[in-house]
């Protein structure tokens, strides 16, 4: 049996709805192989984040090698970085092993406010990890950081994604669930634009939409999907996570990562 390998790079969400921990989910849940290598420990919950651990470059360079070297990557993500430094070895390393089929969320702001990507950091996620990109997945304001524009229509997303183009990812993915609306998502690819819809729910239990929609499109691409398709499957998976709501917590609560296979079987 052949498998197909994802690893996430990511910073660790003890709350489990985030972070590694919805990464290596929603790989499950799509029927690829997960592995991680850890930036940081975060201390949170669904009320917030209580603390932040970044570990040392060595620790996380070791870590991707060791997966790389012996087990093999298919498709990476990235997600929280909140360092310079920590982006710098990051692609680095990604670079060093030829990981292909890169994809970047640009983690900055968590949804209760705390920020997770250090405010003098961005520059260097546009210099040294964007070139290596196949695709690069900012909600509007990690969009609006990123082009320094304030975006509010769906004109302006597009604008915003040629934009983030032009810093040398392959595709571009400007996530709408900030707008009001129904949650409309838009793909671009250097020519032309695709759209991702789906109804909004009216739910406070969105924690971590964002890494297990980036984990989604990781796994497929893993398997050897298109962008396109790998963003089709993802939209699919995380309007399933956010629809049959867990209840959890007292705040953001997660996204239910097994409503997508449910459904799947529902279907068979
Ligand atoms: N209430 C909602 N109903 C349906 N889809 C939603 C809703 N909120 C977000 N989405 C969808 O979820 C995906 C993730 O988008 P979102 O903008 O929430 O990411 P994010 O802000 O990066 O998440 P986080 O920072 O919590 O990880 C997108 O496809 C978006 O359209
Ligand atoms: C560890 C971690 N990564 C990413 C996010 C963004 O949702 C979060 N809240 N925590």
């Amino acid at each position: 049996m052949t498998v197909s390998r994802a690893l996430t790079i990511a910073g660790s969400d003890s709350g489990g709805g985030a972070g590694i921990q919805a990464d290596l989910k929603t790989f499950t849940v799509l029927g690829v192989y997960g592995m991680s290598a850890l930036t940081a420990i975060t201390a949170q919950n669904t009320l917030g984040v209580h603390g932040i651990y970044n570990l040392p470059l060595e620790a996380i360079e070791q870590q991707i090698d060791a997966v790389a070297t012996d087990i093999g990557v298919d498709a990476v993500k990235t997600g929280m970085l909140s360092q310079a430094p920590i982006i710098e070895r990051v692609a680095e390393r990604i670079k060093a092993n030829n990981i292909p089929n890169l994809v970047v969320d640009p983690v900055m702001v968590a949804k209760g406010g705390a920020r997770l990507l250090e405010q003098d950091s961005q520059q260097a996620l546009i210099r040294h990890l964007l070139p290596l990109a196949t695709v690069i997945t900012p909600n509007l304001p990690e969009a609006e950081v990123l082009t320094g524009r304030t975006i509010t229509t769906v004109e302006e997303m597009k604008e915003a994604a040629r934009h983030i183009h032009s810093f040398g990812t392959r595709y571009v993915v400007v996530k709408g669930g900030h707008l009001d609306g129904d949650a409309l998502d838009i793909l671009f690819d250097g020519e032309t634009f695709a759209e991702f819809v789906a109804p909004r729910h009216e739910t406070k239990h969105t924690h971590g939409t964002g890494c297990t929609f980036s984990a989604a499109i990781t796994s497929e691409l893993a398997k050897g999907a298109s962008v396109h398709d790998a963003v089709t499957t993802a939209k699919h998976f995380i309007t399933c996570a956010i629809q049959d709501t867990l209840g959890l917590g007292q705040g953001h609560g997660p996204t239910n990562h097994w409503a997508y296979g449910k459904r799947q079987h529902q279907l068979i």
